[in-house]
């Protein structure tokens, strides 16, 4: 069994913040710890709108605190996003993500879980390639 806490996380550099500042996620699990999903704590902050576009990637996301909306690009549809709100992007959904009046804090998982240094590119893409955070 795997054991770890938030705060131990972050301690050993599970942390990572988006280039664009607009979030900072845990990765609490990741593609090496076996399990075929990866498990962030994700953190979006007020105020931000990121574009993201899985396109290699479903996720799911579960929100704990806060509060903002998901918009899907393909018909224009806005989803308030408030604490116990699950949103499943089951279609590789193209998605603009905003943070509302306070920062909004996530449960995410990832399928194909994440390696660990995955930064969004110009189209809000993850590759499958990147490396490990102990690469
Ligand atoms: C909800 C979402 O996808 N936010 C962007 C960060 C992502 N959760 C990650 O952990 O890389």
């Amino acid at each position: 069994m795997i054991v770890r806490t938030l705060e131990d996380a972050r301690k050993s550099g599970r942390a990572v913040t988006a280039e664009n500042g607009n979030w900072e996620s845990v990765r609490l699990s990741l593609a090496d710890d076996g399990m075929g999903f990866s498990f962030h704590i994700t953190t979006i902050y007020a105020g931000t709108e990121t574009h993201i576009h899985y396109q290699n990637h479903f996720e799911t996301v579960y929100c704990i605190s806060g509060n903002g909306e998901v918009e899907t690009l393909a018909d224009g549809k806005i989803y308030p996003i408030r604490p116990g709100t699950v949103y499943i992007l089951n279609n590789n959904d193209d998605h603009l993500l905003r943070g509302g009046s306070e920062d909004m804090v996530l449960a995410c998982a990832f399928n194909p879980p994440l390696n660990g240094r995955e930064q969004h590119d110009e189209n809000g893409v993850y590759a499958l390639d990147e490396p490990a955070l102990t690469d």
